[in-house]
């Protein structure tokens, strides 16, 4: 039997205030809505609240069965992290004096290193899952470090936590800065990554899978890009990497590849640039660059809070956009010191108005502009916008419950405003004490079990 084919029942109704973004709009905002949800976690239908009597004998509940949302609350799709180094959140907040190259050696190298011991794993990869849920990261791509099996327990945190995740086994067969975090050799490399991602992918878990992942072309000989491109091609993979964050790097690379266009014609030239690829930073990429990443379908991990934290650059999202390639939010962690990706909204917008300052013919990014990239362009830059990144029906239910009016919580609202206000309040003002639930496929995974 065709399981796609059994009829489905509804789990969970909601009505009041939907926000989310399409192709054609930023925002949009649907009052008085009635989101329905499955068993299976798939948006059944959404529709107006006062087509209630008829939606209900359609889809068969009461309507004791719907949950009303408060005029302060609405549900928004949850947030989308590109880009985030789980083994790193232990430093989070910290070592930011440095510029990239000199920070990865002085202290991300020797933490990401201590990550053979389980138990510091299992203590560092539970608090960024449960801290990025919190806050409403109902989807992360992960880096974790070399280490194989606290990589393959990253992912099982993340299915425990109910999380969508992509895990990345950093692969790195030299290390010209510090050579006692490496592999051993480029075949280690790479049978460490195949043995990751079949252990990985036995688990079944449903919302977990493996991203090969050279950590940039820095740390990685020509050869070990190649059967990475080679990998994610037989096994069809997401992959992710980092490029051109800061001008020495890109130099740096020049040195390493000189026979090669530039720093993105190294991975094209290595098969590693899909439309299922996620390339971090991109601060300096050339328009012939980023036509290149427009012709393969590869997509960027905008990073702004580490971008300004490491004095990398300023990517210009706008430009990047103008030429049609994939782009969505990170939080960088721990480049960037926040885990939230409320700041990577807030960090984008304020990115694009120091750009703004610089050049004042540069057009700022609206907040809207700024929250479909949040949701539905992370979606769309990892790959997995038929699955998650905005309300449509048949897409799973990945969503934030926010409360702007949260005891507690930050905000002070002193009139009656509209939908449109209370979320650019709750983007601009707000923290996960406005995040009352959070759902991943239609599982309420905040608050936690
Ligand atoms: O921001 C960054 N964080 C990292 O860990 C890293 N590795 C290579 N390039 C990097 N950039
Ligand atoms: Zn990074």
């Amino acid at each position: 039997m065709d399981v796609s084919k059994v009829p489905t029942t509804v789990a969970r109704v909601f009505r009041g205030t939907c926000v989310h973004s399409t192709e054609q709009e930023a925002l949009v905002i649907l009052e008085d809505a009635l989101l329905g949800v499955d068993s299976n976690g798939k948006i059944s239908f959404v529709e107006k609240g006062q087509e209630l009597g008829k939606v209900s004998t359609k889809f068969g509940f009461t309507s004791r069965d719907v949950i009303q949302l408060t005029p302060h609350e609405f549900l928004m799709p949850g947030l989308v992290d590109t880009h985030i180094h789980a083994a790193q959140y232990s430093f989070a907040g910290t070592a930011l004096d440095l510029p990239l190259l000199e920070w990865l050696k002085t202290y991300t190298f020797p933490v990401e290193s201590k990550f053979q011991d389980l138990d510091f794993a299992r203590m560092v990869y539970t608090q960024v899952v449960k801290r990025t849920l919190r806050n409403g990261t109902t989807t992360a791509c992960y880096f974790a470090t070399i280490h194989t099996e606290s990589s393959l327990l990253l992912g099982e945190i993340a299915n425990d936590f109910g999380q969508r995740a992509l895990v990345g086994k950093v692969c790195m067969d030299r290390n010209g800065a510090y050579e006692d975090y490496k592999e051993l050799g480029t075949q280690e490399s790479v049978d460490d990554t195949i043995r990751f991602i079949t252990e990985l992918s036995k688990n079944n878990y449903p919302l977990v899978k493996p991203v090969i992942t050279p950590r940039f072309a820095v740390s990685c000989t020509g050869e070990l890009l190649l059967k990475l491109g080679e990998v994610a091609k037989n096994n069809d993979l997401h992959i992710q990497s980092h490029i051109s964050e800061n001008k020495d790097e890109v130099q740096l690379v020049k040195e390493m590849f000189p026979d090669y266009e530039s720093y993105t014609d190294v991975y094209d030239k290595h098969n590693l640039l899909t439309n299922k690829t996620i390339m971090a930073h991109g601060c300096y990429l050339s328009d012939e660059e980023l036509d290149i990443f427009h012709r393969t379908g590869a997509s960027l991990a905008h990073c702004p809070n580490s971008n300004i934290s490491l004095c990398s650059g300023l990517l210009n999202v706008r430009k990047v956009l103008s030429h049609k390639v994939k782009l969505g939010l990170a939080t960088d962690v721990a480049g960037g010191y926040s885990a939230s990706m409320l700041d990577a909204v807030r960090r984008t917008r304020d990115t694009s108005k120091a750009l703004t300052i610089e050049d004042a013919t540069h057009q700022t990014l609206t907040f809207e502009e700024t929250f479909r990239l949040a949701t539905l362009g992370g979606s769309q830059a990892l790959s997995m916008d038929g699955q998650t990144g905005n309300f449509e029906v048949g897409k799973d239910f990945d969503a934030l419950r926010v409360n702007v009016a949260a005891p507690d919580g930050p905000i002070d609202l002193v009139q009656n405003d509209g939908p449109k206000v209370l979320l650019e309040k709750f983007l601009n003002l707000g923290d996960d004490r406005n995040i009352l639930e959070v759902y991943v496929a239609g599982q309420k995974v905040v608050p936690f079990k």
